[in-house]
């Protein structure tokens, strides 16, 4: 599982002389489900486009697999499965045939497969529909069913819930986790949608104008990143909440927020609490990826 998949060293890439990415450098290893997170503009489109090899980088190297994206861009895709905003689909021909399309020219057409991806993603009804009568989500679903056809080693997913519902969202989720769990499948993936990436990627690389501003696991990321705890406790009566030695805001009805150095602190905060009333939730406030994130974007969010 350690062995290395994707490099990239010193790469850049300019468009009509502007910098769009600057010196990324990162490696992924083998199996490994890494999120590229960064506000809109910040790059992450196009760095999936140089490592897919669709477009070049202006400076630097870069390693997928045994191939350099530069000059094997062809063995890249054929061994990748790409999920982009408009799936390159074809509009006139149905869902099915799309798949039958890209099956045969990945040369890995098997009708059975295909059915059940169909199955899998709910989208067996709409499989004889023109792609263009299709909803964003139906084409989302469908545009996910066409980038695992061919049982990719890696994949790339541009925000691969967008547009979708709930059962969609879960699909394609409960999908990822199993492609990790199961079949070791290299993936990156972007999405703003903070809360899903955490149920699914090992590592996050965070952009920031072009450029890798922090990288780590969740774990990482906290010890980094989140110097006090925001500890919520909902109890059952009111409480005179700093009277526990910690500073603490009153939320809610019965809703108080401590702040506290450290995680140590919890067990007896709540041990003391729990004493005097009863507990009804306790829940850290601000060790998400959404907090981590606003965190890193210059603590634009409590
Ligand atoms: N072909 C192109 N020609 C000129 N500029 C481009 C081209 N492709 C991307 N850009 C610019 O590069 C920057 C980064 O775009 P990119 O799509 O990679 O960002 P992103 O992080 O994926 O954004 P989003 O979250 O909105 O999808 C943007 O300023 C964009 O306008």
């Amino acid at each position: 599982m350690n062995r290395l998949f994707i490099k990239s060293e010193q790469v850049s890439k300019e468009f009509n002389g502007q910098h769009v990415l600057r010196n990324m450098t990162f490696s992924i290893n083998e199996g490994e489900v890494v999120g590229l997170l960064g506000p809109n503009g910040s790059g992450k489109t196009t760095m999936i486009r140089l490592l897919n090899g669709v477009i070049l980088p202006s400076a630097g190297k870069m390693k997928v697999g045994p191939y350099n994206p530069v000059k094997e861009g062809d063995h890249i895709r054929a061994m990748s499965g790409i999920l982009t905003d408009g799936a390159g689909l074809y509009q006139e021909l149905t869902g099915l045939e799309n798949l039958e399309f890209f099956a045969k020219l990945y040369r890995a057409y098997d009708a059975k497969r295909i059915q059940q991806l169909l199955e899998e993603f709910g989208m067996l009804e709409a499989q004889h529909k023109p792609v263009g009568k299709y909803s964003t989500g139906m084409k989302r679903r469908l545009g996910m069913i066409k980038a695992i056809l061919h049982k990719p080693q890696l994949l790339f997913l541009d925000e691969p819930t967008n547009g979708l519902d709930p059962e969609g969202i879960q699909m394609v989720l409960k999908y990822i986790k199993m492609l990790k769990e199961k079949e070791g499948t290299t993936i990156l993936l972007c999405s703003h949608i903070l809360h899903q990436l955490e149920t699914v990627c090992s590592r996050y690389l965070f952009l920031q104008n072009g450029e890798i501003v922090e990288s780590g696991t969740l774990r990482d990321l906290q010890e980094r990143q989140i110097g006090s705890i925001k500890l919520k406790v909902e109890t059952a009566h009111p409480l005179e909440a700093t009277s526990f030695g910690y500073p603490a805001a009153t939320m809610g009805e019965n809703e108080y927020v401590f702040t506290l150095p450290d995680r140590e602190q919890i067990t007896p905060l709540v041990q003391r609490i729990a004493a005097a009333f009863p507990v009804y939730h306790v829940e850290i406030q601000n060790r998400d990826l959404e907090s981590i994130y606003f965190q890193i974007r210059g603590g634009k969010h409590a």
